[in-house]
């Protein structure tokens, strides 16, 4: 009988390594390995685990997911194959990029890959939504594109959390007004966009689930299409996609619709008299954002089949 593969997340405590120890628990094809409490950010009991399993999962800082890696590299032919969570790894060629409904051949990259580093939140949906418009020459890859976004406060991580719960935090706020928001590199990368994009998060009251929007004046794109052109465009790239689903507009839209799930939803809500339209994509930033997108990458690396929700989303 084949040996169960092992997995050690490295930074299980933390908001996704929580949530994807609860997701692999109930697996009967994953033997999760766990590391002693007190020695969790001790580097020789990391690295000893490390080179005990078949797969380590980072869900750490960006510092740390660095050192982590080192560790792993520093075990040579004995060393695991990673999947790194932290925006660490995602532009540096030496890692395959966790987002299988990239392109056709990326679940295959990912599933061979030694190195693979999962997407950030916001640009999981922003990618989705672009890439298909920039590849079919809809979009001009130097188009001015503006990205809106709004997260549930667990996108902070446990400090974040503990800010909101404690009632420290405001209802609402946008954030990285500098323009120098962590995803922009990959969000650009992986769009296929030559100019950088604006993005423009934001934050609310409420634990999790996300929205990307990005708005297009339709007479400024090639050929001036129409809304319901770039829903079909959608609809074609990702028809058959298990997670990625092109569902008809909506005049209003909540964030918290996929939680617990790893679907994403994408909308094209457009004014074809205005020649107006705004593209959305609706996810669970700790799911398909996140949790449920490492999930989907494990069984793509381990070969094995996952159920990517929370084991009370799948009841
Ligand atoms: N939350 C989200 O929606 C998303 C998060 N991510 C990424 O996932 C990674 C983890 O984020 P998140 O879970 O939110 O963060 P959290 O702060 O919730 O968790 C991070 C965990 O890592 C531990 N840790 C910190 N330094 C070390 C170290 N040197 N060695 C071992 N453990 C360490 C922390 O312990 P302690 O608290 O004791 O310091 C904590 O348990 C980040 O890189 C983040 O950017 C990616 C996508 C979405
Ligand atoms: C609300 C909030 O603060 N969100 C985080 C993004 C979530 C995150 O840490 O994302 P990645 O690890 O995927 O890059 C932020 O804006 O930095």
């Amino acid at each position: 009988m084949a040996k169960t593969p092992t997995v050690f997340i490295d930074g299980e405590a933390g908001t996704t390594g929580l949530q994807i120890r609860e997701r692999l628990a109930i697996l009967p094809g994953i033997a999760v390995r766990s590391i002693d409490p007190a020695r969790r950010k001790d580097p020789e009991a990391r690295r000893a685990l490390m080179a005990e399993v078949d797969l380590v999962v980072l869900c750490l800082p960006d510092e740390a997911a660095k050192e982590s890696a080192a560790l792993a590299a520093s075990l040579g032919d004995a060393a695991p194959r990673l999947l790194d969570a932290s925006t660490a790894h995602r532009v540096n060629p030496d890692w395959a990029y966790g987002l299988p409904e990239l392109t056709a051949e990326q679940p295959a990259l990912i599933a061979a890959a030694p190195r693979v580093s999962n997407p950030g939140c916001y640009p999981t949906g922003a990618i989705l939504l672009l890439r298909p418009l920039v590849e079919a020459g809809l979009m001009p890859a130097d188009y001015p594109v503006c990205v809106n976004a709004i997260s549930g406060y667990s996108g902070g991580g446990n400090a974040m959390i503990a800010e909101y719960e404690g009632r420290r935090a405001p209802d609402f706020e946008i954030y990285g007004l500098g323009l120098t928001h962590k995803h922009v590199a990959e969000l650009q990368h992986y769009s296929g966009l030559t100019r950088r994009p604006i993005f423009i998060p934001s934050v609310g009251d409420y634990r999790q689930g996300m929205i990307d929007s990005i708005p297009l004046h339709l007479d400024t794109l090639p050929g001036r299409p129409k809304p319901a052109d770039i829903e079909a465009l959608l609809a074609a790239r990702y028809a058959g996609s298990e997670y990625v689903r092109v569902v008809p507009a909506t005049p209003k839209l909540e964030p918290q619709a996929l939680n617990n799930t790893n679907l994403l939803e994408l909308r094209v809500h457009g004014n074809e008299a205005l020649g107006q339209a705004v593209l959305t994509a609706r996810f669970d930033n700790l799911g398909k954002g996140a949790s449920g997108a490492a999930v989907q990458n494990i069984g793509l690396m381990l070969g094995i089949a996952v159920e990517t929700r929370l084991p009370a989303a799948a009841e």
